[in-house]
């Protein structure tokens, strides 16, 4: 499965120009032949939380018709980052990540548990309650996290004995804690010997400067791709489920774990 993620500038606070700017950017580069395409966390506002409720999307609309459109037109299944989103409940608006395939078919959504302190979030977001689980992508299986999660390897571990060897980070993640992202990225695929695809924006946004470093890692923890902290980018790699068997095979963590051990689990 061939991918590439999309680092680029998220516009703060103004739906309809990322809208456009998705739309733009899907013009520009050459992305027919590709399986997956990845966006960042949050692109259809950044952190523009004051303002969240305005700029949220309604049970992922409208930027679900526009995913779905370019995933039947370029022919690609989109990791379409994640939006701010309200459902049912008019007071609570989401951080919530979903992935269209390449028929237009909504294959996954899933809203990030772990609101995050040091941006405010707990203060204008709702936690979502649903745990992570996989979703299939051409046949491979996969997991996506958002930003935060990172920090989190009990949900890394939860996908990986679900059966996950793909799993997506979509992320606005600051420049101020570039090396926890860039550490924790590359630990997560050692870790669970699986492919970690990270995404995220760059420079400065409303009032945070974000870290760029957008990343591909192998199941080996070898780098595949990776962005640099500025500037756009589009990464480019392939995640190979065969590749992960031969190197759990190397080093057989998953057979060596002690659960009766481990008491917190
Ligand atoms: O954990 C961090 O340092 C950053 C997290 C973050 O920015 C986010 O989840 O949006």
């Amino acid at each position: 499965m061939n991918i590439k993620v999309l680092q680029y500038q998220v516009v703060y606070g103004d739906l309809e120009a990322n809208l456009e700017r998705v739309k733009a950017l899907f013009e520009k580069e050459n992305l027919k032949g590709t399986d997956v395409v990845v966006l960042p966390e949050m692109w259809t506002s950044s952190y523009d939380l004051e303002n969240i409720q305005e700029h949220a999307c309604h049970h992922l609309e409208p930027a679900k018709s526009v995913i779905v459109e370019l995933a039947q037109e370029y022919d690609v299944n989109i990791v379409a980052g994640s939006v701010a989103n309200l459902k049912d409940d008019p007071d609570k608006v989401y951080n919530t990540a979903f992935v269209i395939d390449r028929k237009g078919a909504l294959v996954h959504e899933y809203s990030k548990m772990h609101l995050v302190p040091m941006l405010n979030e707990p203060e204008f977001l709702a936690a979502g309650e649903d745990k992570v689980e996989t979703f299939m992508l051409d046949g491979n299986k996969c997991g996506i996290v958002i930003c935060y999660d990172l920090r989190f390897p009990e949900l890394f571990r939860d996908l990986a004995l679900k059966g996950a060897t793909s799993i997506f980070v979509v992320a606005e993640w600051p420049m101020a804690r570039k090396s926890h992202w860039e550490t924790l990225i590359r630990a997560r695929a050692i870790e669970n010997q699986l492919y970690i695809i990270a995404c995220d924006t760059h420079g400065k946004i409303g009032t945070h400067e974000y870290a760029g470093r957008s990343m591909i890692i192998g199941p080996f923890g070898g780098s595949i791709d990776e962005a640099a902290d500025h500037g756009d980018a589009v990464l480019t790699g392939r995640v190979d489920g065969d590749e992960v068997a031969k190197i759990r095979k190397e080093v057989p963590i998953f057979d060596s774990r002690k659960r009766d051990m481990y008491h917190f689990l």
